[in-house]
């Protein structure tokens, strides 16, 4: 079954296949999938060029069918241009998927990981392609993309759709996704090691320089994640959704309360790693949006990092000179890639000195034992040779196939692109299987 979908350019619009496993029996109506038998993973990621002549036919392909303006596709390019053409996520990708290897072969578990991008070789298809071609039938999709959102989630699941279709492999092989994995411990740890180490490492320059805590000098914590459109946000579920769900696990949503269900996760996830890291009690911190795109007049989520910063240093804490410093913790990113190198380690930086504020970023998970332990407990959910489904904060366990409509595409005249009969199969989604930690 087949349908055409309106993307915000007409003459682009693509033939979305259904995805091979959501409406299939297997799924129990409790967004929790029975175990299976797969055999390889797929590795699937953004990609990024590997040279200057890469750029724009990458940028291209990222933006193909969203209008986003050329003025914006050249200045991303300039990212990319002072670094050679070259983003850094091609060699992570190549770093995790031999971590993962590592880790399923010491656990002699017998998969073989595969690698496949969205918008650069090597693309999902191909990758599809050669899976088949070495026999694998039942494969399981592990993202390097931690939340919910368009981009994040559903996103790859339309990839791996169009991919089965424009191989012609429709039908021939089981395709299934990993949950997301934002509040895995798995994921949180990395991050909550980093942000005691910045704060350790902050505090020691900000007291050389005689302007630490002992003198009144204040630090703030933000914690960085991509912005996306507020409807994008707004459809990645419910809003209502954080307490609902926090209610079945028992726990309070806090922060995450009323947000949309994108920032809820982020919340969430802040105030778990501020839980693991007693250096932070009493510092303020907040939820910050980085790397906008896309035209000025739709709304896209804020603060943007930048204002951000500018506002904490005219605001209460920099009126009287007292904001210090500041610790950037970039928990909606998986790696160290071309959003975190420039957006942050660039751009944010450069504000911060203008601001006279010293500025830590703090490290992604990348290839930490404790995040690539986590992707491989989470494989090991799938074919069923572990028990629970770990989870920390308010949510419990993400859902292994996403509810209806969950993180579906808001065009730009307000409407929700459909989804085929597949993706919107009757299926009800709840955390109430999960086990939660911590
Ligand atoms: C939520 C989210 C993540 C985090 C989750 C995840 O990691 O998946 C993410 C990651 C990334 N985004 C990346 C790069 C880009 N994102 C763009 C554009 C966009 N991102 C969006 C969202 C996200 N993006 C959105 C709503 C847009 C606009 C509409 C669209 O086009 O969908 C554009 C276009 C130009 C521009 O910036 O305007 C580029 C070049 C790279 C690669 C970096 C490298 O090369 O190292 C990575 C990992
Ligand atoms: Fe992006």
């Amino acid at each position: 079954m087949t349908e055409t979908v309106n993307t915000p350019n007409a003459a682009d619009s693509v033939e979305f296949p259904p995805i091979a496993d959501q409406a299939g029996p297997d799924y129990d109506r409790f967004g929790v999938m029975e175990p299976k038998a797969y055999d390889a993973i797929l590795l699937a990621s953004f990609g990024g060029p590997e040279g200057q002549d890469d750029v724009i036919p990458f940028l291209r392909n990222v933006t193909k069918g969203r209008g986003i303006p050329d003025e914006r596709l050249e200045e991303v390019a300039t990212h990319y241009r002072a670094n050679g053409g070259v983003s850094p996520i091609n060699a992570q990708n190549r770093a995790l998927k031999a971590a993962l290897e590592a880790e399923l072969s010491s656990r002699g578990i017998e998969l073989p990981v595969y690698w496949g991008n969205r918008n650069w070789d090597p693309y999902i298809p191909q990758t599809l392609q050669q899976m088949h071609d070495d026999g694998h039938r039942r494969v399981l999709t592990v993202a390097t993309s931690a939340y919910s959102c368009y981009s994040s989630c559903r996103q790859y699941r339309e990839d791996m759709g169009m991919a089965l279709r424009s191989t012609g492999l429709e039908g021939t092989m089981d395709l299934d996704k990993a949950r997301q994995y934002f509040n895995h411990p798995g994921f949180v740890e990395p991050f909550a090691e980093g942000l005691a180490a910045g704060l350790k490492e902050i505090r020691e320059e900000l007291a050389a320089a005689g302007k630490g805590e002992e003198n009144g000098g204040k630090l703030h914590i933000l914690f960085a994640t991509h912005s996306i459109p507020t409807a994008d946000a707004e459809a990645a579920g419910p809003r209502p959704l954080a307490a609902e769900l926090c209610e079945r696990t028992g726990a309070q949503p806090g922060e995450a309360n009323g947000a949309d269900v994108y920032s809820a996760q982020h919340l969430d996830v802040a105030e778990q790693i501020l839980a693991r890291v007693p250096e932070a009690e009493g510092v303020e911190w907040s939820l910050v949006y980085q790397s906008r795109s896309g035209a000025p007049h739709v709304p896209w989520l804020e603060p943007d990092i930048n204002d951000a910063m500018e506002d904490l240093a005219q605001g209460e804490a920099g009126a009287d000179g007292a904001l210090a410093g500041v610790v950037v913790v970039p928990l909606g990113f998986v790696s160290d890639h071309m959003e975190v190198v420039w957006d942050l380690d660039t751009e944010a930086k450069e504000t911060a000195e203008e601001l006279g504020l010293a500025f830590r970023r703090t490290p992604t998970p990348g290839t930490h034992p404790s995040f690539v332990s986590g992707l491989v407990d989470i494989v090991e959910e799938r074919l069923g040779t572990r028990e629970g489904r770990a989870a920390v904060g308010c949510f419990g366990a993400w859902y292994d196939v996403c509810r209806p409509n969950c993180c579906s595409k808001v065009m730009r005249d307000g409407t929700v692109r459909p989804t085929t009969s597949a993706v919107d199969a009757d299926v009800k989604g709840t955390a109430a299987a999960s086990t939660v930690e911590g």
